[in-house]
């Protein structure tokens, strides 16, 4: 208790205490001074006050200091990024000085060969491309690589050669850039989309495609041919395939570009183009469809013009705007290209010595004409036919209007030992010294073919009296057999008289073989094309010069032709013109790298290309066609090729093309993914007109075999669908048309006639002018098109040899010489014609053997009493 009561009163003391102690804190510092108090408590709060506006004050600092710092970041990374560039800006320049190093030693070096700027910018870069061409040529793998290239190695390399000599100094090898990988994408069409397709299609267009031709159309290969028969609705395919690829595939048509070979089938491609789309309620402008539906000519020509603007061509010397729509197969010379290459032809005679004395070789040669192996005669039969030579040469008095000498017999005598005996030209001309002598080609006699001098018929006695002059006169004669010859003549008088009395040969040259001829300025200009076509240069024929295949004359030629042609590019050059050949070879295989100077859209144009008559191809625009699609692979772009083509068609070798890339496509366009589609139906003829047409290719070996079915079935009169009938006489061939155009021909029923020789074209225009639904024209112009009835007037045959185009295509590397090649191409020329017809088809010609005719006509039951044979095929079919 004592203790509790203790506890308490400790308690109370330290309560007492505390009570104390509290108010003596709470009132000691203030309650003893309370205005001090206040005044400490103001400043507290103005010091408060001071601190805070310190306090954003320094924030507001910190901000800026940090908007500052954020600043001068960005400027450090603008900085780096000003030094980056800059550097590469070095870098670029560094580059650009060396190749102005390089230009500058070319421009030196093409000054002195007096080349144009606009040629020095072009060989600059075919010089760049050549070089790139150089290393990629070694390190690109070409999927090729068991495939024979398609010229040889050795022109290759003497191409190159040919452009190194001729563009710059000899390149060093670029170190090795591995080749990117190409891009095959095929195209993607689920089966839901395939079915819309072949729903849509037949409902919007009235076009409904069989199995073959929905293989064509939706073929998701990005490489795929098409291997068609005639009349199996190649272009109709090809016009729905753009359409797939655009509506439903949604590749824009800037993307898409259709190939075909000439003006007349681009309009029809570009009219069908628009119709298909129209139905599909998409109008695509005729500006539109001209950009899609091209010839490789005016396509590459665009794409030149995209780099070099003012490009002019040679081809179209005085022809303002022309687009190249009318590709090779429309080219000839016009009369500003023909006197370019005349005045050049002058100028090099007069100046370039080899080129005089090769021109005089085959000048001396015109004059002379072929040797024909003339026998001797006796000197009493020369007496004798002199004594009937002043009537001879009187009796072609004014068969042509020869200038000279009043246009008078002329005496001249034989050489010396003949001396005594006098033979007379028609006249003298003494600037050329030179006699002319008429010897009019038997159309032109007429009816003085017929006349007797002497008791001999005066036809026979010209022949002699030529013969006599060639084996015995040392003289300079002139013959003239024809028109032309007159006025080759004439122009080398004018040339005489214009040019101070300087001679300059004017004359006709025809290659060994070749059955036309033209002057020699121009045969030069068509050898060349040819040449160049098969993709050589004309300097590569320095390899077959002297071959013992060729004549003295064609090597004389050749030597000749490559002087000229030297000279020819230089002179283009010095003019600032190309050349399509020269676009073809900037833009080809073998420079690659000249693609990357071509725009995007310029190369986008190309992502999807669509060719058609993919038969008729020419290795020259093979090599265009196959370095754009590599190059579209390689930059990782979506690409397609499709190739239509029926190699049994192939009907232009003769200017250079080839039905070889067709026939071996695998192995010239190999892809990791290629698709055959096979179209072998024919909506066009009766099943007999496809047979007799497959009959005359029987025996033709390079070819893809195949046979036509003809939708339409057999014939109601098969006796009278194919009828050869005999005659090659003018006047029946008239009168034969007239009597089948009474017996079938309304004004419903279209008719073609169609006629290889121009004489007959001639007549048959002039007399059929007008005829309602009637079309005449050659075989060759005949191809695409379709009528009821044909005409055929004249065999299809080729017997000769050409020496100097078999060696061209040795030298391209082709399997084939160019006489196999031209003997089969006659007998496709025939299928070609036959296969227009629709219901009959009539064939006037007499048959020869190894002809087309003559394949056609195996029994002679064939023939009825009137002399025409009902042919049946037995081979195909
Ligand atoms: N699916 C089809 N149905 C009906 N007719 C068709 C079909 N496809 C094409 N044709 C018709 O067949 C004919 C031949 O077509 P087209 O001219 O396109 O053939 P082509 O293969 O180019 O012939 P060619 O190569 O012989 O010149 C034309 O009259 C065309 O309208």
């Amino acid at each position: 208790m004592k203790k509790t009561v203790y506890y308490v009163f400790i308690l109370l003391l330290i309560v007492s205490f505390i009570s104390t102690a509290e108010i003596t804190f709470a009132f000691w510092p203030f309650g003893n001074n309370e205005g001090e108090l206040q005044k400490s408590r103001e400043q507290l709060e103005k010091d408060l006050e001071l601190a805070e506006k310190q306090r954003l004050k320094a924030e507001a600092q910190l901000q800026e200091q940090q908007q500052a710092f954020k600043q001068l970041q960005e400027q450090v990374q603008q900085q780096k990024e000003l030094e980056r560039q800059l550097e590469t800006l070095k870098q670029q320049l560094q580059t650009e000085m060396q190749q102005n190093e390089e230009y500058q030693q070319q421009i030196e070096q093409l000054q002195q060969r007096r080349f144009s700027p606009m040629w020095l910018s072009l060989s600059g870069l075919l010089f760049i491309a050549y070089r790139v061409g150089v290393a990629r040529g070694t390190s690109r793998k070409r999927q090729t690589a068991n495939t024979p290239p398609s010229t040889t190695p050795s022109t290759e390399s003497s191409r190159q050669k040919a452009q190194t000599e001729e563009f710059v100094t000899p390149p060093q090898p670029a170190p090795e850039e591995p080749s990117p990988p190409p891009v095959l994408r095929g195209f993607s069409l689920s089966p839901e989309l395939i079915q819309k397709i072949k729903r849509e299609i037949p409902q919007r267009t009235g076009k409904t495609p069989t199995d073959s031709q929905w293989n064509m159309i939706l073929s998701t290969s990005p490489n795929t041919y098409v291997v068609a028969g005639a009349g199996s609705g190649k272009s109709t395919s090809l016009i729905l395939r753009v359409l797939v690829l655009n509506h439903y595939l949604h590749i824009p048509l800037q993307q898409v570009t259709v190939f075909s070979f000439t003006r007349e089938s681009t309009r029809e491609f570009r009219s069908k183009l628009r119709e298909v789309f129209q139905a599909y309620g998409k109008q695509v402008s005729e500006r539109e469809a001209t950009q899609i539906v091209r010839t490789f000519h005016s396509k590459i020509l665009e794409l030149a013009r995209g780099k070099f603007p003012q490009a002019t061509l040679f081809e179209f010397l005085a022809q303002k705007n022309d687009l190249g729509e009318g590709g090779i197969f429309e080219s000839s010379l016009n009369d500003s290209q023909e006197q370019y290459l005349k005045e050049l032809y002058k100028e090099l005679f007069h100046s370039h010595t080899e080129f005089h004395d090769l021109i005089l070789s085959l000048y001396h040669e015109y004059l002379q004409g072929q040797d024909l192996g003339i026998k001797s005669y006796s000197e009493g039969v020369l007496s004798l036919a002199a004594a009937r030579d002043l009537a001879v040469t009187q009796a072609v008095d004014g068969v042509f209007d020869l200038p000279g000498s009043d246009n008078r017999p002329t005496p001249f005598p034989l050489s010396k030992l003949y001396q005594h005996i006098t033979f007379y030209a028609n006249a003298y001309l003494p600037e050329l010294d030179q006699y002319i002598v008429s010897i009019p080609q038997a159309a032109l006699l007429g009816e003085r073919k017929e006349m007797q001098i002497h008791n001999f018929p005066l036809g026979s006695g010209l022949s002699v009296k030529k013969n006599i002059l060639l084996k015995y006169s040392d003289a300079h004669i002139r013959f003239i057999h024809h028109e032309r010859d007159l006025n080759l003549l004439r122009e080398e008088i004018t040339w005489f008289q214009q040019d101070g009395h300087k001679f300059t040969p004017v004359f006709d040259y025809s290659i060994e073989g070749e059955i036309t001829s033209a002057v020699v300025w121009e045969t030069f200009y068509a050898v060349a094309m040819f040449a160049e076509s098969m993709g050589l240069e004309v300097q590569d024929l320095h390899k077959i010069a002297g071959h013992d295949q060729l004549s003295a004359t064609d090597t004389a030629f050749i030597k000749a032709l490559m002087i000229f042609w030297k000279a020819f590019d230089a002179k283009l050059a010095s003019d600032r013109m190309f050349r399509f050949h020269h676009l073809f070879t900037f833009l080809s295989e073998k420079h690659a790298e000249n693609f990357t100077r071509l725009s995007r859209s310029m190369l986008d144009s190309m992502a999807h290309i669509l060719i058609d008559e993919f038969q008729d191809i020419s290795p020259e625009v093979v090599s265009w066609i196959r370095g754009t699609v590599d190059f579209s692979r390689s930059r990782q772009h979506p690409t397609s090729l499709l190739c239509v083509g029926d190699d049994w068609q192939s009907i232009y070798g003769w200017k250079g093309s080839s039905p070889r890339y067709f026939i071996e496509y695998e192995k010239e366009f190999p892809a990791e993914q290629t698709r055959r589609v096979d179209m072998m139906e024919n909506f066009r003829s009766y099943q007999e007109i496809i047979d007799q047409a497959e009959d005359i290719l029987t025996d033709v070996k390079y070819k893809i075999p195949k046979h036509g079915k003809a939708i339409r079935g057999r014939a109601p009169d098969p006796q009278n669908t194919v009828q050869i009938i005999r005659t090659d006489d003018e006047n029946e061939i008239s009168v034969t048309i007239r009597q089948i155009l009474r017996d079938v021909h309304d004004a419903a029923t279209s008719v073609l006639i169609m006629a290889r020789a121009n004489w007959v074209l001639k007549r048959l225009r002039a007399e059929f002018r007008g005829a309602r639904n009637v079309k005449i024209l050659t075989y060759h112009q005949s191809k695409g098109l379709e009528a009821d009835i044909c005409i055929l007037v004249g065999d299809c045959l080729y017997n000769s040899t050409i020496p100097l185009k078999n060696l061209i295509y040795e030298l391209a590397g082709c399997s084939q010489t160019y006489d196999e090649a031209q003997t089969e191409e006659a007998l496709r020329l025939a299928y070609v014609a036959v296969t227009r017809a629709c219901n009959r088809c009539y064939w006037l010609a007499v048959p020869k053997a190894g002809g087309a005719v003559f394949r056609l006509i195996h029994e002679e039951e064939d023939q009825d009493t009137k002399g025409v044979f009902h042919v049946k095929a037995v081979k195909a079919g």
